[in-house]
């Protein structure tokens, strides 16, 4: 497929070339499985896509591409259909020649949390393990890295990914339909981020493990996860669900979590926040119409999920290799 192609093209005289050894076969195995389902029908509509000519790119305070003026009425009445054909959006919002993409998250809020805190990504290599839509990967090309990876096995997510894409082609950015687990050490990159997975890993010292492979020694681990309250001791290993999502497996405590990252070792390790998911923040929009945080929360008590479990809660923990 053309973007991986490209991507091949623009790592194989870098610190990344290595991933060539095992990157082509899992995409190959990868494209072989996806063009049997929806997403076939999905690529046939990201190239129906017409082709703009975008008189603004503003990534710093949204990801916003073009305006309503480069375009006809006609065409912003074409992308809005096509977009909503890849319905549901939850990472984002998005702002495509004005048209506002008003996803289930305001991812926004959450990079407003993270950003403050973290190292300068001018001219860094940059890992987004977990990247969903790629929502926070275009605000980190904000800071001119060298090139900004993420890898996300949801394949919605790599279609959402490559619609927004189509309207800013010429930008270091990619993403690759890959799990953490196909990732070979690389060892080459200045900071990676991991942001809303830890609880959906079955083994948090693997994944640790794993994310600290990817990074340069002395590069920067930025880890966004669900948090409990408690000691170094507490951990919560829910039942099947978690404010209704089946795949929870460990929320631990802040101290817990530091304790983690230690035995893992990572150094410097530190809480940079801890926020309470508003109800703002996770809701239905027009673009994503089914259930949301509202619904996963008792409804006589906020604090609580609707299995009874603490309301989320979140934290960023970055640290160095
Ligand atoms: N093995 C895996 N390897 C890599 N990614 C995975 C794996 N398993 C699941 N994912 C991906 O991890 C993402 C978690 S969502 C966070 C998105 C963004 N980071 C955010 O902070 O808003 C949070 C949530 O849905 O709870 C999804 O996109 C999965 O496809």
């Amino acid at each position: 497929m053309k973007w991986f192609y490209d991507f091949y093209r623009e790592i194989a005289t870098t610190d990344l070339a290595h991933w060539l050894e095992t990157l082509p076969a899992h995409l190959a195995k990868w494209h072989k499985e996806a063009l049997h389902g929806d997403f076939k029908k999905w690529l046939k509509l990201v190239e129906q896509l017409p082709k703009t000519q975008p008189s603004q790119v503003n990534l710093t305070d949204s990801v916003s591409i073009g305006s309503a003026n480069d375009i006809t009425e006609y065409q912003q009445k074409q992308i809005n259909g096509l977009l909503k054909q890849f319905m549901p959006w939850r990472k984002g919002p998005f702002y495509i020649h004005d048209i506002h993409i008003n996803t289930e998250w305001r991812s926004d809020w959450k990079w407003d949390r993270v950003a403050p805190h973290i190292s300068s990504l001018a001219n860094k290599t940059v890992l987004d393990v977990g990247c969903g839509s790629g929502y926070h990967m275009w605000r980190m090309l904000a800071q001119k890295p060298e090139m900004v990876v993420g890898i996300d096995p949801t394949q919605l997510f790599l279609i959402q990914f490559q619609a927004i894409k189509h309207f800013a082609p010429n930008h270091p950015i990619h993403l690759l339909p890959l799990g953490i687990e196909q990732m070979p050490a690389l060892r080459a990159f200045d900071t990676v981020f991991s942001m809303g997975v830890l609880y959906h890993r079955k083994s948090p010292f693997e994944f640790l493990q794993q994310l600290k492979e990817q990074l340069k020694s002395g590069g920067e681990l930025v880890l966004e996860t669900l948090v409990v309250e408690g000691d170094e001791n507490t951990v919560l290993v829910p039942g099947e669900r978690y404010a209704q999502m089946r795949n929870v497996w460990f929320i631990p405590s802040v101290k817990a979590l530091e304790h983690w990252m230690s035995r893992a070792g990572f150094k410097n390790i530190r809480c940079v926040n801890l926020d309470e998911t508003r109800l703002e923040e996770q809701r239905a929009t027009d673009w994503m119409t089914s259930h949301s945080l509202v619904d996963f929360l008792d409804k006589d008590d906020i604090s609580k999920t609707i299995e009874g479990y603490p309301a989320p809660l979140r934290a960023t923990l970055i640290a160095n290799r």
